[in-house]
Parts: C-alpha cells; structure tokens; sequence
C-alpha cells in the first residue's frame, strides 16, 4: 500500500471532503455501457449530452501497490480496472474506440474491467495526466466500484504516475505498462521473452523512484540483510537501478547472439532463393487463422491481443507448385510502446526483408481504415516500404458490406477473405502466386534421367514453361534463379 490509511478512512475523508452533489455536476450521471458490441446504439441526442459532459463514464480497473522488492519488473497482476482516457482531438466515436481497444487489452492482460471514464482536454494534464479535480473524481469512482487499479490510456512520466497515484490511492498504470504486461504474458521463445524482459526493464528504469517509493522506505531504517552488495552510501534505489544496468546489458548481449542464429536461417533461405511472405497487420486481425488456412499450420488462434508473439515460419505452396514460405508476425496495435518497437525490430525487419506482404485488416472493425494506418506506420518505422503489398480485407463473414466495398474500393491491391468460412482464400492464393518475384534466367536444357532431382527443383524453385521427355532426357523449359542455372548449363544445347 503506498497510503497508510486504509480505503475505508480514505473513503469517509474523501466523502467529508467532496460531497455527493459536487461529483455529480461534473459526471455524466448516466454510465456509458463499455462494449464494442453496443458502440453503435447511440443516437444524436446522447452525442450531445456526451460532448458537454467533461468526464464520460466508461469502466474500471485496479491493481494493488505492490513493493518492488525484487529488480525483477514486477507482474501487473491486474484484478479489477477502472480505465481512463483524456479525449484531445477527434469525435467522441475516435475517444470511445480508442478506450474500447483499452479495455481489451486489460481483458487481455486477465483485467476485469468494471468503469471507465474519458475528459475532454486540449492536452493531458502534465501533472496529473487528467485535470486535478476530475482525479479527485476518479478517486470516487475507484472507492465506488472497489477497483485496485487505474489504467491510463496514453504512456504516462514517472511523474503524472507518482501525483495521480497518490490522488486516487491505488495502482495507476499506464497503456505501455500494460501492452509490456500482455507481451511478457505470451512470449514463449527465449527470445521473445528476453526481448520483452529488456523493454519492461527500459521502461521501469525511470519509474523506479515512484514504484520503489515504500520500498524505500522500507528498506530505509537501516533493514536490508543480504545486500551485502551495496556499496556505501548507495541507496536501495540506486541498488537496484546499477543492477538493472548490468541485467539490461546482458540481456542485450544475449538478444544479439540470438538475432546472429535467426540471420543465419533467414540468409540460408535466402539463398534457397525460396520467395518469402510475411502476414502483418493488426493485432486480432487474424493473421495466425489465415497461416494455418494457408498451409494447415496448427498456430495458436485465440481471441485475444498479442496471441503470437514468436514468428512462426511455414513452407507452402502456390497452385502451380512454387514454394514459398510464409510467416506469421507479431500483431501491431496503436501506439506501439516505443521500447517495444525497438525489441521487436528484429521480427518486423523479416516482414521488411520479404519478398511479399500479406497485410491482414479486420474487415468487421468499424473503422479498419485505422488499423491498416498504425499498421503501415510501422513498416514504414522498419523501413519496409519497397515491400509489395496484398491488403487481405479478412472476417468477410461478420464484416459490414459497406466497409468492405469502401476498402476494395479504397485500398490498392486488397481482396476479401474469410479465415474462418474459407471464402476467397483461392483467389489469395492465386493472387500471391502471381505477386511472387520470378525467377530470373530464362533456360532451355536437356536434363539427363540420372539427374531428375534438377527437374524437380526447377519446379519447386522456378517456373516450368514447357517439360518434354525425349530419349536423351528431360527437354526443359524454364525460368530459374541464377544458382540452379548454373547447375543446368552442362546440359543446355550448344549455343546456336
Ligand atoms: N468471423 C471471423 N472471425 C475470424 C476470422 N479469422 C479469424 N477470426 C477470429 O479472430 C480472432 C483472432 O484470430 P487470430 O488468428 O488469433 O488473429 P491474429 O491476427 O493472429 O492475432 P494476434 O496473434 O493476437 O495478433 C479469433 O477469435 C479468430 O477465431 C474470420 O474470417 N471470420
Ligand atoms: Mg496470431
């Protein structure tokens, strides 16, 4: 607990303080019911009403303070959450998708999420992140509702953390803690998790002080056997800030010696000369279900954020029987915290380096326009520009058609599929089988029977325009990549 006062006393001063009527002026007395599904039941009236109240109920959200007693970034562990968001630009519909896709993420990370709230502001307040008084709101809500946690919907300074805490008397967390608690929750390789584990150490560096605050206390009067490390004078947080350091630097070392074996896979097809695809695109779009309707892949299909994290590579085949490999990525999402960015430039630089991009878009959003945006501002981020891509418009079968004419209207180069139904996967395929890059050399050999296995790799790795089988061998004609042509030149007829 940071407070010594329990909540009950917290509750009865605060109501001494701020009676009933003054919290009522400024709340919109009716909650708004937080749910994707219901969005859309509003009419022009309650818009109004909406945009004059200051402070929009939506939900909520608690977390117990916790000592950071170990330098291990400590688990969220968020139970019941209130959710708030300060509203500086757009239309209410922007503000309420934007909390919406809060609330499932802190449905992801194992939230229950039981309010939230969102105050019209021109910028966040630098102290508080909301106004001062509509804290002290907050704080109501909070008591009302039991919550243990405020989450924030922005990435918040260690100070606005620190003030907004010590207002409303539990956890306050911020949506980049969060998306960093989701992520450590679903990594599964070492080098996911080691990746994850630098980026929450990154981020609760600066944060030590305000999380670190009963530590410091605790371990202030004159406690902490065992810390037979530090040196004089140096304080717990210093401790564990120094220690931090060293872990950090590890870390980095091992990633980089992991990033050395996954280079030299990637290299190795590339020299296979196997064109590659990656599936990007926001996170529950559906990436992972249009892998395994692609090629049968069992990947982890789940309704939830951040369901893959590791890449999976899988072999496939186009309907002319060209192989081709196909990858599942990490699912973006707004916002990306900046850190995260950086421990997943690695996984994104494959969908940079690939011959194709699969860009999936949930096609039964309301506005996918948005997510195929923060997407593309990523492979941009990544450099990935120069990449062709395939707008894969998915979830046909539950999308609105209007959305999905508007988005085959709009976007170049973008089909409608359906993961789940099957619906236009044929044409995907046919599609990506036209976008793959084509063999470069043009050759015309007689492959002798003993060496059949070059037949066969002109038709997994190239393009066969014509195959006649004479006395003296197999007659090709082909496209192929410069190696195997080389591997074939014994056997083309002398020149003309
Ligand atoms: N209605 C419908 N639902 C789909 C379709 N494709 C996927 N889904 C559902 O969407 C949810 C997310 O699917 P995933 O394949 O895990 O999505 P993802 O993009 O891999 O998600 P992350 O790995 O979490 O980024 C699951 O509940 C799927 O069942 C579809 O074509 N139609
Ligand atoms: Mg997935």
């Amino acid at each position: 607990m940071t407070s010594s006062s329990s909540p009950s006393q917290d509750a009865q001063s605060f109501a001494q303080n701020y009676p009933e009527g003054l919290r009522a002026d400024a709340l919109m007395e009716e909650d708004v019911a937080w749910s994707h599904e219901i969005d859309g039941e509003r009419d022009g009236e309650q818009f109004d009403r909406s945009e004059r109240a200051a402070l929009r109920r939506v939900a909520g959200l608690s977390t117990e303070l916790e000592d950071v007693t170990e330098v291990e970034y400590r688990q969220l562990r968020l139970e019941r959450v209130v959710l708030v968001g300060v509203w500086t630009s757009g239309t209410v519909q922007d503000a309420e998708n934007s909390l919406a896709e809060l609330a499932a993420l802190a449905e992801t990370a194992g939230a229950l999420v039981l309010d939230g709230v969102i105050q019209r502001r021109d910028k966040p307040d630098p102290a508080t992140y909301i106004g001062s008084g509509k804290a002290l709101e907050l704080r109501d809500i909070v008591l009302e509702t039991g919550a243990d946690t405020v989450v924030c919907d922005g990435e918040l300074s260690p100070g606005q953390l620190i003030h907004l805490e010590d207002v409303v008397k539990v956890k306050v967390v911020d949506r980049t803690a969060l998306i960093l608690d989701i992520f450590a929750q679903h990594a599964k390789s070492r080098e996911g998790k080691a990746q994850v584990a630098l980026a929450q150490m990154q981020y609760m560096l600066p944060r030590l002080r305000g999380w670190g605050q009963s530590l410091s206390r605790q371990m202030g009067g004159g406690g902490g056997g065992g810390m037979a490390t530090r040196g004089p004078g140096e304080t717990k947080i210093e401790t564990d800030r120094r220690r931090i350091r060293e872990k950090m630097a590890k870390m980095r070392r091992e990633i980089a010696e992991m990033k050395t074996g996954r280079d030299i896979k990637r290299q190795e097809r590339k020299r296979n000369k196997v064109p590659s695809v990656a599936i990007a695109g926001y996170t529950n779009a559906g990436k992972s279900s249009l892998l395994n309707r692609l090629t049968g892949a069992g990947v982890l299909v789940e309704n939830s954020l951040f369901a893959t994290l590791d890449p999976t590579v899988r072999r496939a085949e186009t309907p002319s029987g060209r192989l081709y490999t196909l990858a599942d990525t990490v699912g973006f999402v707004r916002h990306l915290p900046h850190h995260l960015v950086e421990a997943f430039r690695s996984t994104m630089e494959e969908v940079g380096e690939s011959d194709l991009i699969l860009h999936v878009v949930d096609g039964s959003h309301p506005v996918p326009e948005e997510q195929l945006a923060a997407v593309r501002e990523v492979i941009r981020d990544v450099g990935a520009t120069d990449v062709p891509e395939i707008v894969v418009i998915n979830k046909a079968d539950a999308a609105d058609p209007l959305v999905l004419q508007r988005l085959l209207r709009t976007q170049q180069h973008a089909i409608a599929v359906s993961a789940r139904t099957g619906a236009g996967i044929e044409e995907l395929l046919a599609l990506i089988d036209a976008e793959l890059p084509r063999p470069e050399v043009e050759i015309e050999a007689l492959v002798p029977y003993t060496h059949g296995k070059l037949v066969a790799r002109a038709h997994a790795d190239g393009e066969v325009l014509s195959e006649e089988h004479t006395p003296e061998g197999t007659l090709l004609k082909a496209r192929v990549h410069e190696e195997l042509a080389a591997e074939l030149a014994p056997y083309v007829p002398a020149a003309r």
